[in-house]
């Protein structure tokens, strides 16, 4: 007999240890977002190359939108002075404004113009009516008044006036942005470069998905997810393949990661185990955060810096891995990138679903919204349980604090889109 005592059965590997300080998700959150800043250049493209880039300087408009007062319909314009209430009737001007066609003459007092959208306004005309409200037999047209001077029209610069910000620095472009900056002939923008993101995937038991019938391998799912994450978020994501659980292997890789990529995804020996590798080596570099995050899944999550380039340690689990890039790399890719630090958009809807939890942690379920607009979560909270992430269309997030849901009761939802 060995005379060993067995420890209290916790069979939670969520349990917390006596004496162990976990730090709160918002706390770690805060303590990352002071620790990095904007790790990129910048450079000027044209408009036309610079889509899914962020800008690095506000955006100016070079001109007004609308440039130039012009009716917003097709109708009559005239002079709002002219007309009073009740029945209207006005002699046509010869001609007609069209868009890029503009009238070159002046209209008449007590007269008015054939007009179309678009139309730059002529002197003389100030107020359009819609052509459904008139009638006409060429030579006059009637309505009935009153029609509010300035109806149907868009003043010059109601949009956006030359020389405003059309767009501040820090902003993605996409397609509403390449619209404004069109608009106001911001022909020319200063971007930050892409920041280049590295995924590497560690594990003796890892390989590339197929390569072999070893039911002791596994099929690396975490570097195709992270790498297309990081493309949908328009990040540049720099493939570093795969490593084993040899310590040296593994910094020669690091060292190799830190030319190519500004910061490092990694997955795989995050926690404290036996080959927990990623853990130990940013142990030995001094700078690996020294707080154990209370937060499921996702817990193993280490941070660190190898040569200068933060290293986002993240827990093998494809779950947990998936929701610490979400949660944890997400902001901070975007706080080194150039967009700052940016809180993924929520939105509490009623629970499809009962859970209770205890308190210490949060937690993020895999979720999505059911035909009644009710937040629904998978059946199982297993974080190797990849079909859950495919299942489901974004993320209930689940306070720190001590938790029963009720179905009904409100929760916050958190698209996938929401991180985008
Ligand atoms: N005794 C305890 N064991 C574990 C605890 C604990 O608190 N006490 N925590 C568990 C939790 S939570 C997680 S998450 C994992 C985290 O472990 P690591 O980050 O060290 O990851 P590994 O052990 O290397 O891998 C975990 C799991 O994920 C699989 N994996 C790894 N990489 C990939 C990949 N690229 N694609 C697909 N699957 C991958 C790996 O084979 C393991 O099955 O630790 C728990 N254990
Ligand atoms: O946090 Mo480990 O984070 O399941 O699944």
């Amino acid at each position: 007999m060995s005379g060993l005592t067995p420890p209290p059965l916790k069979n939670d590997c969520f349990a917390l240890p006596p004496g162990v300080d976990w730090t709160p998700v918002d706390d770690a959150l805060d303590r990352l977002r002071a620790s990095l800043d904007c790790r990129v250049a910048s450079n000027v493209r044209p408009l036309a190359g610079a889509e899914g880039f962020i800008l690095a300087e506000d955006a100016i408009a070079r001109r007004s939108n609308p440039p130039a007062a012009n009716s917003a319909v097709d109708g009559y314009g005239f002079a709002a002075l002219s007309t009073g209430d009740g029945p209207q009737t006005l002699p046509l001007a010869e001609g007609r404004a069209a868009a890029g066609a503009a009238f070159p003459g002046t209209v008449p007092e007590g007269h008015a113009l054939r007009i179309l959208t678009g139309a730059i306004l002529p002197q003389g005309v100030d107020t359009v009516v819609l052509e459904e409200d008139v009638t006409t037999d060429g030579k006059d047209i009637a309505f009935q008044g009153p029609i509010k001077a300035g109806a149907n029209t868009r003043k010059a610069g109601e949009d956006v006036a030359a020389g405003d910000v059309a767009l501040a620095a820090g902003k993605r472009l996409g397609p509403a942005e390449l619209a404004l900056l069109s608009a106001v002939g911001a022909s020319e923008v200063t971007v930050f470069d892409r920041l280049r993101v590295g995924v590497l995937s560690t594990g003796d038991e890892i390989v590339e998905s197929g390569a072999s019938t070893d039911p002791g391998r596994t099929y690396d799912a975490n570097r195709p997810m992270l790498l297309s994450l990081l493309r949908d978020w328009r990040f540049e994501a720099v493939d570093l393949r795969h490593v084993r659980d040899d310590r040296a292997a593994l910094a020669t890789r690091l060292d190799e990661a830190a030319t190519r990529a500004d910061v490092i995804l990694t997955s795989g020996g995050a926690s404290a185990g036996d080959e927990d590798h990623v853990s130990a080596l940013l142990g030995e570099t001094g700078s690996r955060a020294d707080w154990r995050i209370a937060l499921k899944p996702g817990r193993p999550l280490a941070l660190g810096v190898w040569q200068g380039r933060p290293v986002f340690a993240l827990p093998g689990n494809p779950v947990a891995s998936l929701v610490c890039t979400m949660i944890f790399a997400r902001p901070a890719l975007g706080l080194m990138a150039g967009e700052g630090w940016k809180r993924p958009q929520g939105f509490i809807v009623p629970a499809a679903f009962e859970k209770r939890k205890k308190p210490g942690r949060r937690e993020y379920l895999r979720a999505r919204i059911d035909a009644d607009g009710h937040a629904e979560v998978f059946r199982s909270e297993g974080s190797g349980r990849i079909s859950g992430l495919a299942w489901a269309d974004g993320l209930v997030e689940i306070g720190d604090g001590p938790t029963h849901i009720r179905p009904g009761d409100p929760v916050r939802y958190i698209p996938y889109a929401s991180f985008r």
